[in-house]
């Protein structure tokens, strides 16, 4: 690594999370539709001892202790650098962003070491970057063709939320899954109309644990959103708009009237990492 580089860690965002199951381990089955937006966390590494420094808006739920996400990645990797870490996204929110972290720092450094996801179950499908399927715990990865674009909407009520917690109070956990085969999407109305009839499974057991979440939800609602849904573990829900335009109109609104909560407005990553 001769040079700094600098990689986007994308925001992820789970469109579908079906739970199908749970192993005797504990961990659960999945069946989920991913996309990365074009916002999200901002990592360099650079030539030098291990070493990571933290900024940006979310910096402060952080430390730069070992078992931050970017210092594990660099290890499992072998690669001594020093990291930056720009933390744009709110920590434990269900979009993935110490996995997101993860996969930048190991494309930084351009590794691709065995076992990433033992990092988090979302390192591998981060790694991918792109619109994909996602099954078993996280490690089947069926990539899909290119998305039509979405106008997306943010709204996380700024508190974390423990993802083992959320698993925990799963009520039913062998619900069914996506449809097989995924059928095609020429535009994003045939994309929102099957995202309509999909559903993530830790909506309800989160909303249970934080209620913010269905204020979060009916304040999306409200704004038109043609749909509105929980990202993964949450707390951070999404809307999807119309246009760009109508969904910065509602983030403009959802933020004036909900100082505490975080709300962004983005389209999906570009095609490619
Ligand atoms: C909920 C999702 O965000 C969906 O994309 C991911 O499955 C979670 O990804 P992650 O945050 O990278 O998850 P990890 O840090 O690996 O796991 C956190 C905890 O979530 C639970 N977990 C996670 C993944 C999975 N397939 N089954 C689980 O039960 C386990 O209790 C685990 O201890
Ligand atoms: N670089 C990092 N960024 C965010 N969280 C980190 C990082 N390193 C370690 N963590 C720890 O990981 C935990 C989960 O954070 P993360 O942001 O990955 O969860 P999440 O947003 O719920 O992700 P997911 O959608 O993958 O479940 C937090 O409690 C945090 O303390």
């Amino acid at each position: 690594m001769p040079q700094p580089r600098r990689e986007l860690a994308p925001a992820k965002l789970n469109l579908t999370l079906h739970v199908t199951g749970r192993r005797p381990d504990g961990y659960h089955l999945l069946d989920s539709l991913v996309v990365f937006l074009a916002l999200g966390d901002v990592v360099t590494v650079a030539p030098g001892p291990l070493s990571l420094e933290l900024s940006g808006p979310f910096a402060k739920g952080l430390t730069a202790e070992p078992d931050n996400l970017c210092l594990r990645a660099a290890r499992l990797a072998g690669h001594e650098a020093r990291i930056t870490l720009e933390k744009n996204l709110p920590v434990a929110s269900g979009i993935g962003g110490g996995s997101a972290d993860a996969a930048a720092v190991l494309r930084a450094l351009d590794a691709r070491p065995e076992g990433s996801e033992v990092l988090g179950a979302d390192v591998p499908v981060c790694l991918a970057g792109r619109p994909t399927r996602m099954r078993g715990l996280g490690e089947i990865l069926d990539p899909l063709p290119p998305l039509p674009q979405l106008h997306v909407l943010l709204v996380n009520p700024g508190r974390g939320l423990s993802t083992p917690q959320v698993f925990q109070a799963l009520q039913r956990r062998d619900n069914p899954p996506m449809p097989e085969p995924m059928p095609g999407f020429p535009d994003a109305a045939a994309l929102i109309d099957f995202l309509r009839r999909c559903r993530n499974d830790l909506e309800a057991p989160a909303i249970r644990l934080m209620p913010e979440i269905a204020a979060c939800l009916a304040a999306i609602r409200d704004q038109g959103a043609q749909l509105a849904r929980m990202s993964g573990s949450g707390a951070t829900c999404f809307g999807l708009f119309a246009s760009a335009a109508q969904a910065e109109a509602a983030r403009t609104r959802i933020a004036g009237a909900n100082p505490g909560w975080w709300v962004a407005a983005s389209g999906l990553a570009p095609a490619n990492p």
